[in-house]
């Protein structure tokens, strides 16, 4: 951290590119610098950081005081012996901008604590209020727009569907609102009866089609009075009728007054609010034998009617809408289960890291013969010259590991066509169908973008042979996969390679001409498979010694050993090297590496109380295991006098 002090003798200033002091001497400014300074007379020290906009700003005069860490404020003064270089007015003291500062202590500290807060507050808010200014003018309403209108473009099928169901839930809305009607109060079925029978009910509704039954009494007043006691709903009160008649005979006149008025509005909208029936209630099954001969009794006026269109459709609408929403989560599961956008083509990403036929090595036998593909999809070699075909299908088979599935990247990185990469078990659905749906769908994509490969990793997941167990989805998706490659086309340049271990399990019609009619055997490598295996993958190893020394060595131990073991063997060397902190792998990291390779990680002697502590280790609620291991000792005699072996 550069130091500065301000003062007469040793002046500072900052101009836009420098540091420069009283006595003619500079400093060049790099960007941001961080200096000490004493604000003469006062001997008050701080530190600030500047930027060269700030610098600006200080030599226009603008910036006018320097703020310390614990923010502290202290003017900013100018020395007066540099007139010489900057033409500044001379004094034998520093000069505050601001304030003019004569070089009064009380003063100045008088005036500071006066300004404060202000300053305090108003330097918190600069800053800030800066900040957003700028973020202000970043954010525009064009660029808002622009990202709305770019959402929307990209999205335009997801807005547009959730732009309907909102607009299909506001009218939904609207229309129940609308046609709400005031509901007559349900009451008991045996008030209807018993109001039947002391002959207040003037009139009854019984609905066709279902259980209900409205009604109307004369007993409104009474009514009331007992629903007040009982604390129950109130009828709503009427305006007095004579008043609204009155009212509507003054707008006939047209002598309406803000009262009257008010007293229109206040009828019509209780009018509005009354039920047309009182009383509802629900038919009693076998009862209305009984109802009838009440209602003829006493002369009650009845009749039945059908619901009307609008109550039916409003019932419609609210049994749907009620039956759908716990529905909706369930059905946007099953879209997502049942969707293409699943599908295994769609989901396909391209492989950062490309490999070449140069990566895969000690599977000579199995190269060429992709080599050739390549060169027959490249139109390298004019294979329709003589009438030949392009195989359709490669078979690649061989012990795990043996660089099966390097093969095929590799044929994707050299071929340079579009290259789609499954597992078969990605077809093997909970649903009839969509396994074979799957499969159609990855053969449409790759003969769109023909010519390509697909390549069906672990074939056997779906190839195996048909009819040998119930699972009539894995039947279904292999016929579509049997079907799709007997669908190409001969001149359709689209080659399906797969990989499997148990080719005896495959289904025969997978292997016949025509589909997987190639086989290429990818075996075991032999030694010199091995040496070269190695170096591809100590390519970038730092080794201690010549890499083709350690090639031959590990080579020549580690017989029946496929790639993935060699490129294991390779990798827990370096992190062997990396745990003792080396910087490269030496002979011993490798061979150390080989033994845990073949024989495992096992450098502990397995005795039983070795055994016994492990377990009570993994099993700490069992006592007995971790008694056992605390007390059990080499040729420790137990209670009942077995002698412990170790
Ligand atoms: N011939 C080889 N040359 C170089 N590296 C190899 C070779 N064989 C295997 N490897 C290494 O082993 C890793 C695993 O190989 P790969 O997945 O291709 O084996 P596989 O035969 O497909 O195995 P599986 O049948 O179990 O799927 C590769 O990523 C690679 O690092």
């Amino acid at each position: 951290m550069a130091c500065f002090s301000i003062s007469c003798s040793n002046g500072l200033f900052i101009t836009h590119n420098k540091l420069e002091f009283c006595g003619g001497k500079t400093k060049p400014l790099r960007g941001c610098e961080r200096f000490c300074y004493t604000s003469f007379p006062y001997s008050y020290k701080g530190f600030h950081k500047f930027n060269k906009s700030q610098v600006g700003l200080l030599w226009n005069g603008n910036f006018s005081s320097l703020i310390n860490d614990k923010g502290r404020v202290a003017p900013f003064g100018f020395c007066s012996c540099c007139k010489l270089h900057h033409g500044l007015p001379c004094k034998d003291e520093i000069k505050s901008m601001r304030s003019g500062n004569n070089g009064d202590k009380q003063s100045y500290l008088g005036k500071k604590e006066k300004g404060k807060m202000r300053r305090r507050f108003s330097l918190r808010l600069r800053p800030r209020l800066r900040l957003l200014t700028i973020r202000m003018k970043r954010v525009s309403i064009e660029t808002m727009l622009n990202d709305v209108k770019t959402y929307v473009r990209k999205n335009i099928r997801r807005v547009l569907l959730s732009g309907s169901i909102s607009v299909a839930l506001g009218m939904c809305y609207l229309f129940l609102k609308l046609t709400a009607l005031p509901s007559p109060k349900v009451v008991p079925y045996s008030d209807l009866i018993a109001n039947l029978q002391n002959g207040s009910v003037t009139k009854v509704l019984i609905e066709e089609g279902s259980r209900r039954i409205y009604y109307n009494t004369n007993l409104q007043s009474e009514e009331a009075g007992t629903q007040k006691s009982n604390g129950e709903a109130m009828p709503i009160s009427l305006p007095n009728e004579d008043e609204a008649s009155k009212v509507e005979s003054d707008i006939g006149t047209r002598s309406v007054t803000p009262q009257s008025f008010n007293i229109l509005k206040k009828s019509s909208k209780a009018r509005a609010s009354i039920p047309e029936w009182q009383y509802g209630t629900r038919k009693v099954d076998h009862d209305e034998k009984f109802l009838l001969s009440l209602m003829r009794d006493k002369g009650t006026s009845y009749s039945s009617a059908p619901q009307s269109l609008l109550m039916s459709m409003r019932s419609i609408l609210i049994t749907v809408l009620t039956l759908w929403i716990p529905l909706i989560p369930l059905m946007w599961l099953l879209y997502r289960q049942l969707s293409a956008a699943n599908s295994p083509a769609k989901k396909r990403q391209r492989d950062t890291e490309v490999v070449g036929f140069d990566d895969v090595e000690g599977v000579d036998s199995a190269k060429v013969e992709l080599m050739e593909i390549v060169s027959c999809l490249q139109g390298a070699i004019n294979y329709q010259k003589l009438g030949a075909k392009l195989p359709r299908g490669v078979l690649l088979v061989g012990p795990p590991g043996t660089g099966k599935t390097l093969l095929a990247r590799a044929v994707a990185g050299e071929a340079g066509v579009p290259f789609f990469t499954v597992s078969a078990s990605e077809f093997v659905e909970m649903f009839v169908g969509r396994g074979a749906a799957r499969i159609r769908d990855l053969f449409l994509v790759a003969r769109k973008s023909s010519p390509s490969i697909i390549f069906i990793d672990e074939l056997d997941a779906v190839g195996g042979k048909r009819g040998r167990s119930f699972n009539d989805e894995r039947d279904q998706t292999l016929n579509q996969l049997l079907t799709e490659m007997d669908g190409f086309e001969s001149d359709m340049k689209v080659v399906v390679i797969a990989a499997t271990n148990r080719p005896e399990a495959l289904d025969p019609a997978l292997c016949r001409p025509g589909r997987f009619s190639r086989k290429v055997y990818v075996g075991e490598p032999d030694e010199e498979g091995r040496r070269k295996i190695l170096a591809v993958h100590l390519r970038y190893v730092p080794l201690e010694e010549d890499m083709n020394l350690i090639c031959d060595l590990v080579a020549s131990l580690t017989p029946g050993f496929v790639g993935a073991d060699l490129a294991n063997i390779v990798n827990e060397a370096a992190l062997l090297a990396a745990r003792r902190g080396g910087e490269i792998v030496t002979r011993d990291d490798i061979m150390e590496a080989i033994e845990r390779a073949k024989f495992g990680i096992n450098d502990k002697q397995l005795r039983p109380s070795t055994i016994g502590k492990e377990l009570g280790k993994l099993f700490p609620w069992m006592p007995s295991l971790a008694r056992k291991s605390d007390t059990r000792t080499e040729g420790f005699q137990d209670p009942l006098g077995y002698q412990t072996l170790s």
